[in-house]
């Protein structure tokens, strides 16, 4: 099947939900192909006004899918599975990108053999500039994984890892995009301190982020070899970049993402 007239349930219309329900309809898909599941009828009411698409309860919302898509909250997946476990069939497939939820775990909750294929995105998705991960369930062959690939990747960049990788792939790219945002703020902070107006020093920082990025993806250097290019002998950025090693801000960086790792992992235990 042409993957543009797949049907998609959507279930879970929140942060992540509406990024890929906003990116999948600007890739081509029509909205009278998707059908969403969100429990508080105001917010299933704003995605249906908004994005033209209809809405059900989870069971109702897959009955006619190819392609699932569980966009819940990790603590909201049991009773999510629970309603649509006996509902699932092995042609459908099931994109989950839930954080730290297991394949298997998903696979046990359906009384047939259903393909799962994980997804580790992050809410660049709303800018077609995503980095998703994807990883196979023990069910999913690689036309699973194509699909869920040509869902993707109109909105960003798509990769093929282990699902073992996935704490790790989320504490970095799927929480990526808050640390950034967390950096730019505390830059924002210290432009105002150094006098400048507050919208003044978000410009400059925001290009500059922009900048970095950019040179980082197209001249392919290392950014050790980046940051040396920026750092005069005795200049300004050699004092900053002391500051901030004598702040240990390295080591925290490491010690953030591997918590975030951890959290990750912690979200799979009591999941029964
Ligand atoms: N936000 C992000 O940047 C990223 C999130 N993710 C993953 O995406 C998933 C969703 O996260 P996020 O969008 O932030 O969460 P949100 O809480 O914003 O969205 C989830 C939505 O689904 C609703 N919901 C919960 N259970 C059901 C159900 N059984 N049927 C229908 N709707 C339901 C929630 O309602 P209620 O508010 O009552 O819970 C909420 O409105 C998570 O598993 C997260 O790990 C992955 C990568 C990035
Ligand atoms: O914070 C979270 O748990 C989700 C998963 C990755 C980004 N947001």
């Amino acid at each position: 099947m042409k993957h543009m007239s797949q049907r998609v349930a959507l279930l879970g219309g929140g942060k992540m939900g509406e990024a890929l329900l906003a990116g999948i309809l600007r890739a081509g898909r029509t909205a009278a192909d998707i059908v969403v599941s969100e429990r508080h009828p105001e917010r299933a009411a704003e995605l249906r006004e908004r994005y033209g698409v209809t809405t059900a309860e989870p069971a109702g919302a897959i009955a006619d899918a190819d392609v699932i898509i569980l966009a819940v909250k990790p603590q909201d997946m049991p009773a999510l599975l629970a309603d649509i476990g006996k509902a699932a069939r092995p042609e459908q497939l099931v994109v989950s990108v839930a954080a730290g939820i297991p394949a298997a775990f998903i696979e046990r909750n359906f009384d047939a053999d259903v393909p799962v294929v994980r997804v580790m995105s992050n809410t660049a998705v709303f800018v077609d500039q995503a980095m998703s991960a994807i990883s196979a369930g023990a069910h999913a062959t690689g036309d699973h994984m194509k699909l869920a690939e040509d869902l993707l990747s109109p909105v960003g960049e798509v990769i093929r890892v282990p699902e073992s990788q996935l704490d790790a792939v989320t504490a970095l790219s799927g929480s990526g995009p808050a640390y950034f945002f967390y950096l730019v703020e505390a830059m924002t902070d210290a432009g105002i301190l150094l006098g400048l107006p507050r919208e003044v020093a978000y410009r400059l920082i925001v290009q500059t982020a922009i900048g970095a990025a950019t040179m980082l993806k197209e001249t392919g250097e290392h950014p050790v070899k980046l940051r040396e290019a920026v750092m005069s002998p005795a200049g300004t950025t050699i004092a900053a970049i002391r500051e901030m090693e004598n702040h240990g801000v390295r080591a925290a960086m490491i010690g953030a993402l591997e918590a975030a790792r951890d959290r990750s992992r912690e979200l799979a235990s009591g999941l029964g």
